[in-house]
């Protein structure tokens, strides 16, 4: 199965984990995005992460976090954000010498994501 295929060469937990690490790491130190995460709880987000990501590449779901509507509700991601994000993604991914082909993958199902996560709309609804 293609699904859990992908896991596998991302390093199945520990690859996927690692991962997740080396992305946080560059959220944290890009001077845009950083602002969002101000008291956060970074491990419990890389690890909520990290079980998100695995269950999106067909790996075992034992992701016990929050729907990404709820997740995201009311911290203003805007598309410019998402953008970041997921290009700080790809960085992590081939930094870990994750094939272009897969990185591909990753980026269109984490991109189906968007409309859950960019809050602009929601926003104006709940503030009227
Ligand atoms: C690209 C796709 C994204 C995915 C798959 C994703 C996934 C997640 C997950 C799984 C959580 C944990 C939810 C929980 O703990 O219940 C979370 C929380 C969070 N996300 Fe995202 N996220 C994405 C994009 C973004 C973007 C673009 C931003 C803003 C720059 C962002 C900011 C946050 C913040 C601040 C939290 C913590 C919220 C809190 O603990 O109150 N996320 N995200």
């Amino acid at each position: 199965m293609s699904g859990s295929g992908l896991y596998q060469r991302l390093g199945r937990h520990a690859g996927t984990a690692a991962i997740v690490d080396d992305f946080y790491r560059r959220v944290l130190a890009d001077a845009d995005l950083q602002r969002h995460f101000a008291g956060v709880s970074m491990p419990i987000q890389r690890r909520h992460m990290t079980a998100f990501l695995i269950s999106a590449v067909g790996g075992p779901d034992t992701y016990r976090g929050r729907d990404l509507n709820s997740a995201h509700e009311g911290l203003a991601v805007t598309g410019s954000d998402f953008d970041g994000i997921a290009e700080l993604l790809a960085q992590s991914l081939r930094e870990h010498a994750v094939a272009e082909e897969d990185v591909a993958t990753v980026l269109t199902r984490i991109g189906s994501l968007r409309s859950q996560i960019v809050g602009v709309d929601g926003q104006w609804i709940r503030r009227h």
